[in-house]
């Protein structure tokens, strides 16, 4: 037990107090608790959490349209989700999956990234990192249900997950591509990658900025199983019971033995991470690599 509680992710009540702030000054909280055999269910703006049909599992619906990209409101509303269910210890597993349609996540929100000041860029990236340090050492089973694209950001939230399973359509395309933006994906983006893959195979997904497709992330490991899309989530459910089926301290400590020393190393560091990302981001070539990007984006649509 004490493994466990070390494991605990420091500043949270900080974090969380500014969430509330942030919520405040948005018109939020916005927590619609349901009634009947709802009593568990909870939604935010962009949040949605229903209890699965065995109870102890919830589906965390992520609904921030078009695209799910991690903006700093939505990373807020998905941080004091988590909390909640953390907290509540009717739950024991939660299912994460998209509520837009053929997309899980674009990932990070690239306008919280692009032609703003170094202290919104520093602010942005202590949510990220709280997010990832939040998933990646949560004492519940996590299950992806990844229902569409997932990519950088996307494909990190992913990854934090205990299981994956994504939809087998083109759409689906999953991985850390954040060189092709002209950006390299910070050390525990990298050190989550190879902690699933490998060294060998994340060193060439990384350098190329690769998206697998369906089949090609199931082989080299990036998922667990690849189903039709419409058995995402019941495949998610079924996989979720086989975890729960392990006493949950056992369970807990080994999943804390296995991710501590990746988490500690960002833990030790935060600070000087998010003085790295704000330099770097703010650099007129990066911006100018973003602005490109964003553009391309766009004339996509055209
Ligand atoms: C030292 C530290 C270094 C910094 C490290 C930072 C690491 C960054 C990791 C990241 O996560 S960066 C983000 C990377 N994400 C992507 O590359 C995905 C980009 N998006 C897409 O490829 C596609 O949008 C999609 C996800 C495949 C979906 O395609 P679809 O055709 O369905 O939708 P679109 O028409 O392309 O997009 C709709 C709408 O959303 C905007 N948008 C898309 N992605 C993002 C995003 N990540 N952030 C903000 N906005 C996004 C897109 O521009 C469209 O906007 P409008 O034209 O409608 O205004």
């Amino acid at each position: 037990m004490a493994l466990a509680v070390r494991m605990r992710v420091p500043c949270r009540a900080l974090l969380c107090a500014g969430a509330q702030l942030r919520g405040a000054a948005l018109g939020r909280p916005e927590w619609a608790a349901g009634g009947g055999d709802g009593a568990r269910r909870f939604a935010s703006l962009r949040v949605l959490v229903e209890p699965g049909a065995e109870g102890r599992v919830a589906v965390m619906k992520l609904k921030n349209p078009p695209v799910n990209s991690l903006s700093l409101d939505f990373l807020t509303e998905f941080l004091i989700s988590l909390e909640k269910l953390e907290n509540d210890k009717a739950f024991r597993g939660v299912v994460i999956t998209s509520d837009c349609p053929n997309v899980f996540s674009a990932g990070l929100d690239l306008r919280e990234m692009y032609g703003r000041n170094p202290g919104h860029y520093a602010e942005y990236w202590k949510a990220v990192q709280e997010l990832w340090l939040r998933l990646y050492l949560s004492n519940l089973v996590l299950v992806a249900a990844i229902n569409g694209s997932c990519p950088a950001g996307g494909c990190l939230m992913a990854l934090t997950s205990d299981v994956r399973i994504l939809s087998d359509s083109p759409k689906s395309v999953i991985g850390l591509n954040e060189t092709l933006l002209g950006i390299v994906a910070p050390f525990w983006f990298k050190d989550t990658l190879v902690n699933t893959i490998g060294h060998r195979a994340s060193e060439r997904a990384l350098q190329l900025g690769l998206l697998f497709p369906p089949a090609e992330a199931l082989q080299v490991g990036l998922v667990d199983h690849v189903v039709p899309e419409d058995q995402v989530q019941s495949m998610a459910l079924s996989v979720m019971a086989h975890w729960l089926a392990i006493p949950d301290h056992a369970r807990q400590l080994t999943k804390a033995m296995m991710r501590k020393a990746t988490a500690d190393r960002l833990i030790k560091q935060r600070e000087a991470d998010i003085q790295n990302f704000v330099s770097f981001i703010s650099r007129d070539s990066i911006q100018k690599s973003l602005q490109i990007y964003l553009e391309k984006l766009k004339q996509k649509k055209g």
